[in-house]
């Protein structure tokens, strides 16, 4: 089932005189349950293509309708509500907060969320996360603690916490080594199934292509005809 539709999004940034179009009339969709991956050069407008989906800024034209609803179209609040509990991030970097372990990161974004799940279900809700993702055994760790592949799945951990429909990924392996950036790979992939999470990964690495489900190219702000 289609949740997540981009159609014929536009969006331009003024340079002093000069009025660049980074994005020419985009459209894709998202399926629940599935990975996608956004390849292209750099500067092809990938990062900006997600922040739009993920709406964290808006589009010139165009819209984008996430579970049959027009965002573009929503007040800045509604888009901020939609964002807190629908959609999780994960970044290149795991931008963990170092004063707080490892199980007080994910009761922080239950919070930041505005999460449904009860106070006294939290603790066994963080738990079952920690134990998806391996890292149930270091919960009480701090993050100067942690190696990168850690630090990073605590931040998929925290990204998921909350129950989000849709997972927004931007480079999530560009700060990790080969053999750790597989690992990653396949926890994402394997919790887009398990919890039939839609997923939208930016990536540069082709290595990291095998675990789509599909390969979105971008090249000079439009997507090109379909990979898979
Ligand atoms: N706020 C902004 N103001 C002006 N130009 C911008 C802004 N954001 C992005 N751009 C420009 O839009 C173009 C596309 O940027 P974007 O970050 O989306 O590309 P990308 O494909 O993700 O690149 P990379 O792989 O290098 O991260 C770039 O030329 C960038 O300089």
């Amino acid at each position: 089932m289609t949740i997540f539709t981009i159609d014929e999004v536009k969006k331009s940034f003024t340079n002093g005189e000069l009025k660049e179009e980074i994005l020419k009339g985009v459209n894709l969709s998202l399926r629940e349950g599935e990975l996608t991956a956004l390849v292209g050069a750099s500067g092809s407008g990938k990062s900006t293509l997600l922040t739009i989906a993920a709406g964290l800024q808006p589009a010139s034209d165009g819209k984008v309708i996430f579970e049959g609803k027009n965002m573009t179209t929503m007040n800045s609040e509604q888009v901020r509500k939609i964002r807190a509990s629908k959609f999780g991030f994960v970044f290149q970097f795991a931008h963990l907060v170092p004063f707080l372990t490892v199980e007080e990161q994910l009761m922080l974004m239950l919070d930041v969320s505005e999460s449904k799940i009860r106070k006294r279900e939290q603790n066994k809700e963080i738990d079952k996360i920690l134990k998806l993702v391996e890292m149930d055994h270091r919960k009480n760790a701090y993050p100067s603690s942690l190696s990168g592949g850690e630090k990073q799945r605590v931040a998929i951990a925290r990204a998921i916490i909350h129950k989000p429909k849709v997972l927004f990924a931007d480079e999530p392996t560009a700060s990790l080594d080969s053999k750790r950036s597989k690992d990653v790979m396949l926890l994402i992939r394997d919790l887009t199934k398990t919890l039939n999470i839609t997923t939208l990964m930016v990536t540069h690495d082709e290595e990291m292509l095998s675990f789509a489900d599909h390969i979105i190219k971008m090249s000079d702000g439009q997507v090109l005809p379909s990979l898979t």
